[in-house]
């Protein structure tokens, strides 16, 4: 799935400017980002729910909204799905089978089984755990390639969180579909995804790898008695500062940031392992989160 450019405007304020980036099948990708970033309308213009002012979303080269029959590759989950809930479980079954056409019954009833969800009676019944689970075993049941979550572990106990986690990871191999997941959950994106897209004032500020993050960027505690030469403090981005003690994250794949603070000779030096929490505050956090 290819997002070109995706420009989004909801009551003359902007909200998505130019967004690109592509989402393959066999990979998770993290959508992060502020609050009101415009995660949820991204996934949104995603399925076609909204349609952008400029730009495209196109599966094999072929629009989603000028081909709506390809939509049907695609399913939202969103954040609570209380659209579902007045109904009974064997109609929502119905109502699936009647939009995606590869609906599969058969895996829809045994992933039931599987996560010990009733098979009978009306969603309305179900705690929010339990509603979160069965949004996500109908959005895989569809056999859609590309499968968007919004929030997908909102407000779920560890136990069920640990075992939708494991459920999403296990689906992408078994089924080899694309998943999109908005999530502040960062620890769980990092242990999910494989590429994150940051979203800063209604653009892609930064993608990341997960497979590099580590590698392309460091996080360091240092201690310099005199304050902070700005040899170093020019190297990132500090987000946290304890007297004499600082810690700083800065891109150094070549390790020249290392050598830097070396030369400066700070009183203690100790690198630490990076996570994506740090980088979201590093890069979205402002100076208020400086401290
Ligand atoms: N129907 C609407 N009417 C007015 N403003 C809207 C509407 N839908 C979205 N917005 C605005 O668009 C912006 C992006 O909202 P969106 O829900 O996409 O953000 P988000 O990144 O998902 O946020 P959060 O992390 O808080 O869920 C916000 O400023 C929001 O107020």
């Amino acid at each position: 799935m290819l997002i070109k450019g995706v420009s989004k405007t909801i009551k003359q304020k902007p909200i998505l400017k130019g967004i690109t980036f592509e989402v393959e099948p066999g990979k998770v990708t993290g959508l992060i980002g502020r609050n009101g970033a415009g995660k949820t309308t991204l996934l949104q213009l995603m399925v076609g729910i909204l349609t952008p002012e400029a730009g495209d979303i196109q599966l094999n080269e072929q629009s989603i909204y000028s081909n709506p029959e390809v939509k049907q590759d695609i399913v939202f989950v969103p954040d609570s799905p209380e659209a579902l809930k007045s109904y009974s479980i064997k109609e929502i079954c119905q109502l699936y089978k009647d939009i995606y056409p590869k609906f599969d019954e058969e895996l829809f009833y045994s992933l039931l089984d599987r996560f010990t969800l009733p098979k009978n009676g009306k969603v309305g019944s179900f705690s929010k755990g339990m509603k979160a689970l069965f949004a996500l075993i109908l959005a895989f049941s569809t056999k859609a390639t590309y499968i968007l979550l919004d929030e997908p572990t909102d407000g779920l106990d560890v136990i069920v969180k640990k075992r939708i986690l494991q459920f999403i990871i296990e689906a992408v191999a078994d089924f080899n579909v694309a998943v999109v997941i908005s999530s502040h959950r960062l620890d769980e994106l990092e242990y999910l995804a494989d590429t994150i897209i940051m979203l800063k004032e209604g653009e892609v500020s930064e993608t990341y790898s997960l497979d590099t993050i580590k590698e392309s960027y460091k996080k360091v505690q240092v201690v310099f008695p005199h304050g902070m030469p700005d040899t170093v403090k020019n190297l990132g981005t500090v987000i946290g500062e304890t007297g004499k003690v600082y810690v700083l994250i800065f891109e150094d794949e070549t390790n020249l940031g290392i050598e830097k603070i070396k030369e400066a000779h700070p009183l203690y030096m100790e690198e630490l392992p990076l996570t994506l929490e740090d980088l979201f505050v590093a890069k979205l956090g402002g100076e208020q989160f400086v401290g």
